[in-house]
């Protein structure tokens, strides 16, 4: 990163107007931030949302100017950062986009950039230069230190670094990709970490059950799945569909998951026990065989003890197959993923999932444990089978590139969830901040 004085970064501050377009939870993120860090900001949402808007952004961001739609913040706006669902990025972008004013520079934060370049491309005049973002994380983790992908993609030296001088403020990690590095890395790491996790809050929805009512579900590693699951399911739908669907790298990645999920479980019904730990020993190698002797696991049991949701002290651990934990590693050796090379782009959810799953792989004992309980052991047959037919769905919705159906599914699993989001939210975010400081320290260490 080119690091411009004090006296350039307040020149750029006095002269340029920051534009967001969208100012959902990550649109207004970034108005806060920019605009604590004392740039002009502008924005917009929705026509309909303006005058609620102005006034509900007067008490809380007073100097950020509202406008009512796009064309004002494209006409005024010398950075322009379209955050809004990915699903009608060409749309929204062929709106405002020819309006966009001269030698400007546009981004978008939506999660997959095929799309979103794609809209550039097609509806910016061609003296607009081209520079996009996206920031890996949610709107209500702390910036410093995630991973912030910044896209360098039609535009000269001098505007990129604008853009990143902007971004500094949010004390983020800069990674530089390309589009379509982007796409690919976060279709492998964020789109089959969601799809595992939706999974498991299908299945748990299907068979009537809450799992921290019920005692099968105890020890650090459901809290975990438990956790992350809710926190999914309390955000909003287009987020995880437009992820998934526009990327056309994810459906790749999604199939592979629901595909290894059956044929894990198809071993374990057929009892083939030693077929099965062939399988799981041999990705256990591709995944984690570089791993040296004095690796230090991100996660283990006991420090996810304590983020349980459940009212009664749990007693001891229930044997689990961890059919979903077999299946992510069994993906990931299917497709040649070696899930560690992606860490610089990766978001929490991710790493929380690799580290329960590096715990459950190379914790001696375990691994052969679990599978031993998933052959022998029918407690788990049912959600498993649960699971199965879940991770199928997914898959198909998503390579159908259904909206609406995934939008229907997700939201009725929401619903049976909702009640449970407050204290999860809370819990979820006690155990992430946990999990992030013990990056933090690894990182020191290292
Ligand atoms: N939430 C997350 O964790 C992250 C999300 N992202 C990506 O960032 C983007 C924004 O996500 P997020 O902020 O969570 O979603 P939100 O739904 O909170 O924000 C999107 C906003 O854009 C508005 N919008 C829709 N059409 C227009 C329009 N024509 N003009 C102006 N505003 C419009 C929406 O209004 P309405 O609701 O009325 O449609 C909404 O307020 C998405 O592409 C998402 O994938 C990236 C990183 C993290
Ligand atoms: O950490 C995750 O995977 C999240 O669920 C939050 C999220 C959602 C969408 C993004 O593009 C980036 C981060």
């Amino acid at each position: 990163m080119v690091v411009l004085s004090d006296v350039e970064m307040e020149k750029l501050k006095a002269t340029k107007t920051i534009g967001i377009i969208g100012l959902g939870d990550m649109g207004l993120l970034y108005a806060r931030r920019f605009s604590e860090a004392g740039w002009k900001v502008c924005g917009c949402d929705r026509e309909e949302r303006y005058i609620e808007l102005k006034e509900s952004m007067s008490s809380l961001l007073p100097d950020v100017e509202i406008f009512k739609n796009g064309f004002h913040v494209t006409r005024l706006a010398d950075y322009i950062i379209y955050s809004v669902e990915a699903e009608n990025i060409g749309k929204i972008v062929s709106m405002y986009g020819p309006s966009t004013k001269v030698g400007a520079i546009v981004g978008g934060q939506t999660s997959c950039k095929s799309s979103e370049i794609e809209a550039f491309e097609k509806y910016l005049p061609d003296d607009v230069e081209i520079v996009s973002v996206h920031s890996l994380h949610g709107p209500r983790v702390d910036t410093t230190g995630q991973p912030l992908v910044l896209i360098q993609h039609r535009a000269s030296d001098e505007s990129f670094n604008f853009v990143e001088t902007l971004m500094s403020c949010l004390h983020s990690k800069h990674v530089y990709l390309t589009y379509q590095e982007h796409d690919k890395i976060t279709a492998d790491t964020q789109a089959v970490t969601h799809a595992a996790f939706l999974s498991m809050g299908v299945a748990w929805h299907n068979s009537h059950q809450y799992p921290w009512e019920t005692p099968k579900w105890t020890g650090g590693i459901e809290n975990a799945k438990i956790n992350i699951s809710m926190r999914i399911f309390s955000n909003k739908w287009h987020v995880y569909a437009g992820l998934a669907i526009t990327n056309p790298s994810a459906h790749k990645q999604i199939t592979q998951y629901a595909k290894s999920t059956e044929e894990l479980f198809t071993l374990m019904i057929q009892r083939k026990k030693d077929e099965l730990m062939k399988r799981i020993l041999e990705a256990k190698e591709k995944v984690f065989g570089h791993l040296g002797k004095n690796h230090q696991l991100l996660l283990n049991d006991d420090l996810l003890q304590q983020y349980s949701l459940s009212k009664t002290p749990p007693g001891g651990n229930q044997r689990n197959s961890h059919l979903s934990l077999l299946a992510i590693v069994d993906s990931w050796s299917q497709l040649d993923i070696v899930p560690y090379d992606h860490i610089i782009c990766s978001t929490p959810l991710f790493r929380i999932f690799l580290g329960v799953s590096e715990y459950l792989f190379c914790t001696p004992g375990l691994l052969e444990d679990c599978i031993s309980v998933s052959v022998d052991d029918i407690t788990f047959r049912q959600d498993d089978l649960q699971f199965t037919m879940a991770a199928k769905e997914w898959s198909s919705t998503v390579s159908y590139g259904d909206f609406n159906l995934y939008r229907r599914k997700f939201e009725n699993t929401q619903n049976f969830f909702q009640h449970m989001f407050p204290e999860a939210t809370k819990m979820g975010n006690e155990m992430i901040k946990t999990i992030l400081q013990r990056v933090k320290d690894n990182e020191s260490q290292n």
